[in-house]
């Protein structure tokens, strides 16, 4: 359902003294622009440099350098506009956001505002697997990164390292339709999983390659929108979740308590669990904004646009719709495996001309179960989807049983190797051959002639004679055969 018009839910209202509270999240996140270059230098924007070694002299801001536009950022800039549903604006502006910060050299961030790149979207988010609302998207705009001050080096020193001065971020805004917490967190993962399939940000949050700033405002349901703090810079989806819930608790305190609420900017400071004033409206910057007179409006055409959307990869929600229609998963096993693109073509790999749910059991409970264990992901499996689907066939057949297979599991991820070849040379084939079951069987019958009077009276000690035959086989024996065998001999239905 639209955010827009969603009706307050009373599971998601925070108890007061004074009855519910709803809480209304907006938020502006930047996501850094997967790109080799900076937005207007040719400087490298690789993590992990020594300080100041990927500077041009335009990041730097030396008299006279002029900077130009790097058409891989404006097209990142518009496939992610496309991803998000939104309007691709031909002609959009640069503007001066002018304030001063030891780490901005030119005294001036290059950012767009009346006119950005990208105007409205929007995003589905997924509550759960089978649960969704859409999240609308205000606008996306194509701005500089600043560089970083470093004050724990030296003690009466500070330092500046610009490497970051220049790099190109997407601010993308979207509008104050989220109310919760956990809405909050949803809409964050599901954003960052788009740009990831995209490629257009790694969503790296430990580096900063994604932060988020959350504005939060609280109000009693059906009432006008209230007034917004906002909170800089949380960057983990956790402490995003933590900081909304904080803040809401805080602002509906001061109201209760009589006061209002100023419009500030805050900050969230996870292990005292609260947030912090860091400046408030009134010391709020005058940007005076102007466009940059250094740069020319930025157009393209339809052609341009047309010819990126050729391209998209598909998208999470698509994927996902696709893999419950052709593979017949269940909306849980679809969105776990679409959660990250290398995932999802990972399984793809394994159930292409297979069973479906099969290879989603493989994939996600095997594989992912044991994968998490070890603190590893899909790009560095030890399973390859070769070989796991080589293990479904294996099944499949019926050559192995489903429990021969988890050995197989463990020797293809601590050894390698080819799971038919292992299968034969280690004699893990399941036996089919009925004269040797019936062997099993009659021996076991003949030791144990009180359980068979007891099952006669009782079939679900059919039961035990399984497992024990089972276990004289050394887990071998065809299950459905096994069954069949027993309860012809044993007499009973
Ligand atoms: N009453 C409100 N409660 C919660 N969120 C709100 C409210 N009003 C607006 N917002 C959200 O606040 C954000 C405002 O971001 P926007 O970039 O437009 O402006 P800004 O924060 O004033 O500027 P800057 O980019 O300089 O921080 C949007 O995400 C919007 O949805
Ligand atoms: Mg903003
Ligand atoms: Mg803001």
């Amino acid at each position: 359902m639209n955010a827009h018009v969603r009706p307050a839910d009373p599971k998601k209202l925070i108890k007061g003294a004074t009855g519910d509270w709803e809480v209304v999240v907006g938020m502006e996140i930047h996501a850094q622009v997967t790109s080799n270059a900076k937005l207007f230098s040719g400087a490298s924007t690789s993590f992990g440099a020594e300080p100041n070694a990927h500077v041009s002299l335009v990041d730097a801001a030396m008299p006279g350098m002029l900077p130009v536009i790097n058409a891989e950022c404006v097209r990142q800039a518009v496939r992610t506009g496309l991803g998000l549903n939104a309007q691709v604006n031909k002609r959009s502006v640069f503007d001066r956001k002018n304030y001063f910060y030891p780490d901005l050299p030119q005294g001036y961030q290059i950012s767009q505002f009346k006119s950005p790149i990208i105007g409205e979207g929007e995003i589905v988010v997924d509550l759960s697997p089978t649960e969704q609302i859409t999240i609308g998207i205000e606008r996306l705009h194509l701005e500089q990164d600043a560089g970083k001050s470093i004050h724990d080096q030296h003690p009466t020193m500070s330092f500046v390292d610009l490497n970051r001065s220049g790099v190109a971020l997407m601010e993308i805004v979207s509008r104050p339709d989220l109310r919760s917490a956990d809405e909050a967190r949803a809409y964050v993962t599901k954003l960052r999983t788009i740009l990831r399939y995209l490629g257009t940000c790694d969503g790296d949050m430990e580096k900063g390659n994604l932060r988020a700033d959350v504005n939060v405002s609280v109000r009693k349901p059906g009432d006008e929108l209230g007034t917004r703090c906002e909170i800089k810079n949380v960057n983990s989806i956790r402490f995003i979740g933590q900081a909304v819930d904080v803040e809401a608790r805080r602002q509906i305190g001061i109201i209760e308590d009589g006061g209002t609420i100023d419009q500030e900017t805050r900050l969230y400071d996870p292990v005292k669990g609260e947030t912090r004033s860091m400046r408030s409206k009134e010391e709020a910057h005058d940007y005076r904004y102007f466009p940059d007179p250094d740069l020319l409006p930025l157009e393209f055409d339809d052609a341009f646009v047309a010819e990126l959307k050729a391209h998209l990869p598909e998208l999470p929600d698509a994927k996902k719709a696709r893999f419950i229609a052709d593979y017949g998963l269940s909306p849980y096993d679809a969105s776990v495996l679409v959660a990250e693109r290398e995932q999802a073509d990972y399984f793809e790999a394994v159930a292409k001309g297979r069973d479906g749910k099969a290879a989603a059991n493989w994939v996600i409970n095997e594989l992912f179960g044991r994968l998490n264990k070890e603190g590893q992901d899909v790009s560095t499996s030890p399973v390859s989807a070769a070989q796991l689907g080589g293990l479904v066939d294996l099944i499949g057949e019926g050559v192995i049983s489903g429990r021969i297979a988890k050995d197989l599991f463990e020797i293809l991820w601590s050894e390698g190797g080819d799971p038919r070849v292992i299968v034969e040379t280690r004699g893990m084939k399941q036996v089919t051959d009925t004269g040797a079951i019936e062997k099993a069987v009659d021996e076991l019958i003949a030791a144990n002639p009180d359980k068979v009077e007891q099952v006669k009276a009782k079939p679900t000690m059919l039961g035990w004679f399984v497992g024990q035959a089972m276990k004289a086989s050394g887990g071998k024996a065809n299950p459905q055969a096994l069954n069949e065998i027993l309860k012809a001999k044993l007499g009973i239905e």
